[in-house]
């Protein structure tokens, strides 16, 4: 069917096509491999997906797909606008006008990007896994494409990955360090180049713009991000109309990070200054935040929905450059950032995750039920060289496990003594290699 688009969309597929592959730093993002479904690529905005899709083709290619049976088109394109649901048959039929030796039995690739931008694709994307045999990758800004919107409008024939700002092996691989052997293999001088570079990748981040910048530039670069966040995703998304409330809360989430959060108490603290808002617009405005990546929130680990109701939630920045934007107190957090570190290299094994407080008033930082079934307990310290911490970490695991006592009990520390007596069960793990390997 000839569209008014017809003939650009020719053009953008012999571009695209032509492009040279980018030279991109390799993500280690978990696809789910489940035929016949689109794979939607989500994320924060700035966290790698378009380059994502750029490695999945490249990946393709690499083995063995030629560029004409991989297509990567962005609908971001001011072109394109006004493009409807209806001129996106034109996409196929431009693409078949160039490649007709793919129309039957070959089975091509299209990776549709900011694909949001076309009210109704749905439809048309369903389509295309249904009658023309497509394999299907989507990705879009994270203020339309959200997780389960694009569940529900697929109906069920969309899975998604998810891209987060770089991990510390990534980080490591973007700057050309990473370690080419196990970390307990490393050198002396190796080792204290790795806990350095730690130390750096907590305070800077993994956003990779954010990489290699000085300390302002980086700011006003992570600050730029949380903005658009604010503004874009969450205010002009969900129409809401107390842009300094959505500030304050978020001033209070992170910079507060790794810490308890009420709600309630939040909302007494409002009306006490004589600001008008509704509970209800408190707990809305974080469920947006949390749906724009901005930031994860960790429930208290409990099969008690009642308890996890009462008990407040902890709030973490989807990356540690964030932390020092809305910290007051001066310093670099390096104890909450290795935190914040720890959660996401569970999250991004696929783990549920919960924090831990004991009966007795102790607390673990978290309880991780992975995939395979097993389960963790991990206790993240940044310094166990005196003894008192020591017994404290190693008491507080101890007590959780009375309620889990299946689970492997895991202390993660970035300063680790070079002997340390442990009771039996509880691993010390040093923390820049259990970042580095994703799991023990
Ligand atoms: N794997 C990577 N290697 C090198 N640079 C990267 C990589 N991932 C992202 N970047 C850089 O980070 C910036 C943002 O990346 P990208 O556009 O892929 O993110 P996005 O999530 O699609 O952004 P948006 O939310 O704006 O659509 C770009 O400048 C890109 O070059």
């Amino acid at each position: 069917m000839e569209s008014q688009y017809t003939l650009l969309l020719l053009q953008k597929i012999i571009d695209a096509q032509a492009a040279p592959l980018p030279g991109l730093t390799r993500r280690d993002v978990w696809l789910p491999a489940v035929p016949g479904k689109a794979l939607a690529v989500i994320g924060m905005r700035r966290a790698g997906k378009t380059s994502f899709l750029w490695q999945l083709l490249a990946d393709r290619h690499a083995q063995g797909t030629p560029r004409e049976g991989l297509l990567y088109i962005s609908f971001e394109d001011e072109r394109l606008a006004g493009m409807q649901a209806s001129d996106l048959d034109a996409l196929v039929e431009a693409y078949y006008r160039r490649h007709p030796e793919w129309r039957d039995q070959r089975h091509c690739t299209f990776f549709l990007d900011e694909i949001q931008t076309v009210p109704g694709w749905e439809p048309f994307a369903r389509r295309l896994l249904d009658t023309e045999n497509i394999e299907l990758f989507l990705s879009g800004s994270s203020a339309k494409l959200l997780s389960r919107e694009v569940a529900t409008s697929m109906r069920g024939r969309a899975l998604e990955a998810t891209v987060t700002p770089f991990s510390f092996r990534e980080a490591l691989r973007h700057a050309g360090r990473e370690p080419g052997k196990p970390p307990g293999h490393l050198t002396k001088g190796e080792q204290s180049q790795l806990d350095h570079d730690l130390g750096a990748y907590l305070q800077h981040g993994g956003f990779a713009e954010a990489q290699g910048l000085d300390t302002r530039s980086r700011s006003e670069l992570l600050r730029s991000y949380v903005d658009g966040v604010l503004l874009r995703d969450v205010m002009e998304r969900h129409n809401l109309s107390q842009p300094q409330v959505l500030r304050w809360l978020v001033q209070q989430l992170l910079g507060n990070a790794a810490g308890a959060f009420s709600i309630n108490k939040f909302h007494a603290d409002l009306r006490s200054r004589g600001v008008p808002v509704a509970k209800d617009t408190l707990h809305q405005m974080l469920a947006h935040l949390e749906d724009a990546f901005l930031l994860h929130s960790v429930a208290l680990a409990t099969d008690s929905i009642r308890r996890q109701q009462v008990n407040p939630r902890k709030v973490y920045p989807v990356d540690t450059g964030l932390i020092a934007l809305f910290d007051r107190s001066g310093k670099p957090n390096t104890g909450h950032a290795l935190e914040v570190a720890v959660l996401h290299t569970l999250l991004r094994s696929g783990a549920q995750v919960g924090y831990v407080l004991t009966p007795a008033g102790c607390e673990v930082d978290f309880h991780a039920a992975l995939p395979s079934g097993e389960q963790w307990l991990v206790q993240v310290c940044l310094d166990l060289g005196d003894s008192a911490t020591l017994q404290r970490e190693v008491h507080a695991l101890q007590d959780a496990r009375q309620q889990w006592p299946q689970a492997r009990c895991l202390l993660v520390a970035q300063q680790v003594p070079p002997t340390v007596a442990l009771p039996p069960g509880i691993e010390l793990h040093r923390a820049s290699h259990w970042l580095l390997e994703g799991r023990p």
